[in-house]
């Protein structure tokens, strides 16, 4: 029975509330996030294990408009926020269309900054956001940062704390150390991160080193320098937190993040201090869901809950969905590496969504997980790549554009021979715009020496991947978060071959052109038009670069409609290069009609509403061949 949360309006009516009422309140947020796994899929350990850190920094700092600057990291532990900010009336919607985001949104609260859900740059934008109020004027705004240990090795976290240490600026950083990234953390700051964990002895005597250090009055140069030495090598001996102290950041911590009031003291004395703070927090990925706790990897996102017993017990999970490409593709991945030993795989923290899980314990020294460091992925495989391996990159399509600049010099420029797969290429669905793969056709078609494609069905899937693995040059396969499908052939599907799209089936009345697994959308949207007399043929293009001129040109130049269709944007996509390659070969293209994602941002939402939305369900498919047709038959009219 929830009590204290629905009055919660706004972080401010949590100030009259007592230690035991906060605590209360804790627990009513763990219940709600309950309940809206018992509806749908979305994050949830990591939200459990910010509850009582999101209050203490609610309850020390004013983060309203234009006051305090909070940043929370990915923005995936938004959701505690959301339920104190005014929006727990519509929490019941979150992840559904046209409901609440499960990522930070502007538009829905004064305290949500910026909309994230790419890992790495609170700590660059809170930054950003201190120096931006000073220059404003409001040079009495805190800005705080709280970022993962799983986020905190993206590289771009290290530009930050290298600027805000050489600005000496009063910007406080929360690292929220709970041992996980999705999957267990993994590298070298990890085990740092571990060394930083002390016994309640040494806690102690480390708080009274701290106080001792702060007390000592500092007279003159000679007693400055020689006081900055002394606690140099105390710090030293103690180790924990140098790696921040060298960069100029004051280390304090580590701190129990479950401990309410000992958090809000501590953010009451660092809110007084002066320069670039680091606090180190650790808090339980999954706190206070015992299966949670237990198995943060399942639980990160875990499936629906069928029943919840007392004490949040999590009885049961809905059943599972079918089979998807992701699956297909690490099935076809692993039997692969059985057979070439020099395949080697890197993934950037996905190794649970890019389930490589048996990859990982089949092969472990084949296998890499990098961590949250995208860019230095791919450069890793380029080196990976010279020395003669056979390297795949396995990424989400939307964490690869942190990539953009290693795939042009790195790989294309070197032409050398790396495997992109680029899971999650496609409308995600509830994660929304942050995650949606649907740049990606753009900017791998770009590069010299790059070879694209995308499987139309799962019977594409491990042909391609071999083909892949045999090249010689840079090649990608994109494919969605989606259920496998099979399309209906009348023949024997044709071997992969470079630069070579399938025939399905060659139209009279136009056809559609297929770049990826929407392919299936258009044979059940051609299925449909046959029924009414229209038959409309289907190309399963394989490859946007090379593009299969002979064949796709071939059906502009004697079809009377040619529908483009492709999981990505209009703007440079597949249809786009249908239409440079037509006007290079001097064909009049108006016949051509490009379908794939609009020039916006496409919201959360079910991949299939979303598809809807924008003209690329099978019956918008059919009602565009049908309007296209009597616009022609006005015209000719
Ligand atoms: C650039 C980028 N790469 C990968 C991801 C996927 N991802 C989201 S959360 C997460 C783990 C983050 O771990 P941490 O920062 O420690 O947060 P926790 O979930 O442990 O609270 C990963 C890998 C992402 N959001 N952004
Ligand atoms: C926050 C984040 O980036 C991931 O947790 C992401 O939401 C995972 O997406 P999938 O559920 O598609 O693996
Ligand atoms: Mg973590």
């Amino acid at each position: 029975m929830t009590n204290l949360l629905p009055q919660i309006k706004s972080p401010a009516d949590m100030q009259k509330l007592s230690d035991e009422q906060l605590q209360t309140l804790c627990h009513e947020i763990r219940d709600e996030l309950i309940r809206v796994l018992t509806n749908r899929p979305a994050h949830f350990a990591s939200n459990l294990g910010v509850v009582e850190l999101c209050l203490a920094l609610h309850l020390s700092f004013d983060f309203s408009k234009d006051k305090d600057r909070l940043i929370w990291d990915t923005g995936h532990q938004i959701y505690p926020q959301k339920l104190i900010t005014g929006r727990y009336e519509q929490f019941h919607t979150i992840r559904t269309k046209g409901g609440l985001m499960g990522f930070p949104h502007p538009g829905e609260s004064e305290y949500d900054l910026f909309m994230t859900g790419h890992a790495g740059c609170s700590v660059s934008t809170a930054s950003g956001l201190k120096a931006g109020d000073e220059l404003m004027g409001r040079k009495d705004n805190h800005a705080v940062a709280v970022i993962g240990d799983g986020a905190f090795p993206s590289g771009i976290v290290f530009e930050a704390l290298n600027n805000i240490g050489g600005m000496k600026q009063n910007t406080l950083v929360i690292l929220n150390d709970n041992k996980m990234s999705i999957c267990p953390r993994t590298g070298g700051l990890a085990q740092y991160f571990d060394q930083c964990r002390m016994t309640g002895l040494y806690q102690g005597s480390k708080r009274k080193l701290n106080q001792l250090l702060n007390n000592i009055p500092v007279i003159g140069g000679m007693a400055h320098s020689a006081l900055e030495q002394f606690r140099d090598g105390l710090k030293a001996f103690f180790k924990d937190g140098m790696l921040f102290e060298e960069l100029g950041f004051r280390y304090f911590g580590p701190v129990d993040g479950h401990d309410l009031p000992g958090l809000r003291k501590i953010l009451r004395d660092l809110k007084s201090q002066e320069g670039p703070i680091l606090l180190h927090v650790f808090t339980n990925k999954g706190h206070g869901v015992p299966q949670a706790a237990e198995d943060p990897v399942t639980y990160h996102t875990p499936p629906v809950f069928e029943q919840v017993g007392p004490n949040r017990a999590i009885v049961s999970f809905k059943k599972g969905g079918a089979k998807g490409y992701t699956d297909a593709i690490s099935f076809a991945l692993h039997q692969a590496m059985q057979d070439d030993p020099t395949i080697a795989v890197m993934t950037a923290a996905m190794c649970q969504g890019n389930k490589l899980e048996k990859v990982r314990e089949d092969f472990p020294q084949r296998f890499y997980d990098v961590g949250i460091c995208e860019s230095h992925a791919v450069a890793f495989a380029a080196g990976m790549a010279k020395a003669g391996a056979n390297a795949v990159v396995d990424i989400y399509s939307t964490f690869l554009q942190r990539s953009f600049d290693q795939i042009f010099q790195e790989v294309c420029l070197q032409n050398l021979h790396v495997t992109f797969l680029m899971d999650r290429a496609g409308l995600t669905g509830p994660d929304g715009p942050t995650h949606h793969g649907v740049f990606d056709v753009p900017y791998m078609r770009l590069f010299p020496n790059m070879v694209s494609m995308a499987p139309g069905d799962e019977t594409d899937v491990q042909p391609m991947l071999k083909f892949a693995l045999k090249h010689t040059g840079p090649i990608s396969v994109r494919y969605p978060k989606a259920n496998l499908e099979k399309v209906e052939r009348t023949e024997a599907p044709t071997p992969i071959e470079l630069g070579k799209a399938e025939v399905i089936d060659w139209g009279e009345d136009g056809c559609f052109v297929a770049f990826g697994t929407l392919l299936s959308n258009c044979t059940a949207a051609a299925k449909k038009l046959k029924a009414k007399g229209i038959h409309m043929g289907v190309i399963n293009a394989r490859f946007v670069k090379p593009l299969d001129k002979e064949t796709i040109l071939r059906a502009v130049e004697t079809l009377p409609l040619v529908v483009t269709v492709e999981e990505g944007t209009i703007e440079g996509g597949f249809g786009s290069a249908v239409l440079e390659a037509a006007n290079a070969a001097g064909l009049d293209a108006r016949n051509v009609v490009r379908r794939g994602i609009p020039d916006k941002f496409i919201e959360h939402g079910e991949r299939n509403e979303l598809l809807a939305d924008i003209g690329l369900s099978v019956d918008a498919l059919v009602e565009l061949v049908l309007t296209s047709r009597s616009a022609e038959v006005a015209k000719c009219g």
